[in-house]
Parts: C-alpha cells; sequence; structure tokens
C-alpha cells in the first residue's frame, strides 16, 4: 500500500537560509524534503553537496532528506550522502551502465534506493529486475537541471505503465508539479509529488501542501 507523499524541492527555497527553509517546509506538513544534488556534469548547474546535507541534518534531524542526485558518477557520491544524514538517494538511469550495482552500494549504506528516468528515456529501461529492487521510481517530467520549467504532461504515459508494473513501489514525478495538476498525476499513477516553485512560491505553503496531498489521497483510494 503507498500513501501520498508531498515533497517540497528545496532548489526554490532561499538557499541563503536553507535549514530553516526545511524547517518551515516540515511546520508546514511537507513529508519528505527533496534536495537537488547537481554537479555541473551530468546537468549544466551545480547546486549543494554532502557538507551542505550534513549542515541541514544537523539543524533539522527530524527531516526526512530526499535526494536526487544528478550526476554523472552516482556511486562515487553515496557514502558521502548516506553520512550526511539522508534518508533515500535516487540516481539517474542514464547516468551508469551498472544501476545494480548503485543499488546495492545505496542499500549497503542504509538508505533507500531510487532510480530516476528523464523525459527522453522510455519506462521499458526499468526492467522488472531493477524495479522490483529499488523503493522509488522517478520519472521527471522537465529537462533536469533546473526549477521553475513547464510540466511535460507526455511523460504521464511512464507513470502509469510502471504503476500497473510495480504497484506498491513509490511512484514520484518531478518537474512543473503544483496544485493544478497533482490530480493528473495521481491520476496516471503517482503517489509522490515533488513541487518546487509551487510549494516555496506560495503565499500558503501549508495550504498548498494539503491541497497537493488532498488530490493525491484522492486518487489512491480508488485504487483499491
Ligand atoms: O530536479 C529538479 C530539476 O532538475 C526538480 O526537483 C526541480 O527543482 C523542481 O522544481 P519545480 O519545477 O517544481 O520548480
Ligand atoms: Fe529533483
Amino acid at each position: 500500500m503507498v500513501k501520498a507523499v508531498i515533497d517540497p524541492s528545496v532548489l526554490a527555497s532561499d538557499l541563503s537560509d536553507l535549514a530553516a527553509e526545511c524547517k518551515r517546509m516540515v511546520e508546514s506538513g511537507a513529508d519528505w524534503c527533496h534536495m537537488d544534488v547537481m554537479d555541473g556534469n551530468f546537468v549544466p548547474n551545480i547546486t549543494f553537496g554532502p557538507p551542505v546535507l550534513a549542515c541541514v541534518n544537523k539543524a533539522v534531524p527530524e527531516l526526512y532528506m530526499d535526494i536526487h542526485a544528478m550526476v554523472a558518477n552516482p556511486k562515487q557520491w553515496v557514502p558521502d550522502v548516506a553520512k550526511a544524514g539522508a534518508k533515500s538517494y535516487t540516481f539517474h538511469y542514464e547516468a551508469t551502465d551498472s544501476p545494480a550495482d548503485v543499488i546495492a552500494s545505496i542499500k549497503e549504506h542504509g538508505m533507500k534506493a531510487g532510480i530516476a528516468i528523464s523525459p527522453e528515456t522510455p519506462s521499458s529501461a526499468i526492467t522488472e529486475e531493477i524495479g522490483n529492487s529499488v523503493d522509488l521510481l522517478l520519472v521527471m517530467t522537465v529537462r533536469p537541471g533546473f526549477g521553475g520549467q513547464k510540466f511535460m504532461p507526455e511523460c504521464l504515459e511512464k507513470v502509469a505503465d510502471l504503476r500497473k508494473r510495480f504497484p506498491s513501489k513509490n511512484i514520484q514525478v518531478d518537474g512543473g508539479i503544483g496544485a493544478g495538476n497533482a490530480c493528473q498525476c495521481a491520476q496516471a499513477g503517482s503517489n509522490v509529488l515533488v513541487a518546487g516553485t509551487a510549494i516555496f512560491g506560495s503565499k500558503d505553503p501549508k495550504a498548498t501542501i494539503h491541497e497537493m496531498r488532498s488530490s493525491v489521497d484522492g486518487e489512491i483510494a480508488k485504487w483499491e
């Protein structure tokens, strides 16, 4: 049984005050905080890495840090990210020839494992073996690298395929998501919604999170 997870992406937060921003999200009812780690290599942007994550973990120990690793060598960063206190580590299918090795390393380091597919990657890339060995499948609904992009609804076909094949997994969508399309994402089969601009840009993040959660809850109730 999957449950609704609302996962604000801190890329859209005031990064000069990251710990306070994460605390604000916890107080507003967020389940997780989505931390976009970018290396300037896999994607044309650089954000933050394990030292920053460790500071956030120290300041907000109750936070579930959901790492979205947009990095060229995902296995390299697993030990440091785990040590920094992350709860889950999602890497890109496109970044490695040996996803099974990366997944094994993530689990050895005590984190939940996730695998992401970019818009150009078909859902068939996620074999039964890979899908069954992870906790979370991430379908990108924008090209990875930047916040504030336009949602790509055509990616939702992949969500539907993955939900059919992996009924008990967390299926996450990320990019251009907000209260206006949360229902559409959940209808396709997603239960974990990442939202940066929509939540951090909201005058009332608590209300936005609540609205998004209600949409997902409403759809999940129909799956049973
Ligand atoms: O991974 C990414 C972008 O690469 C995302 O997590 C974005 O940070 C989401 O931001 P919005 O599209 O919701 O503003
Ligand atoms: Fe992300």
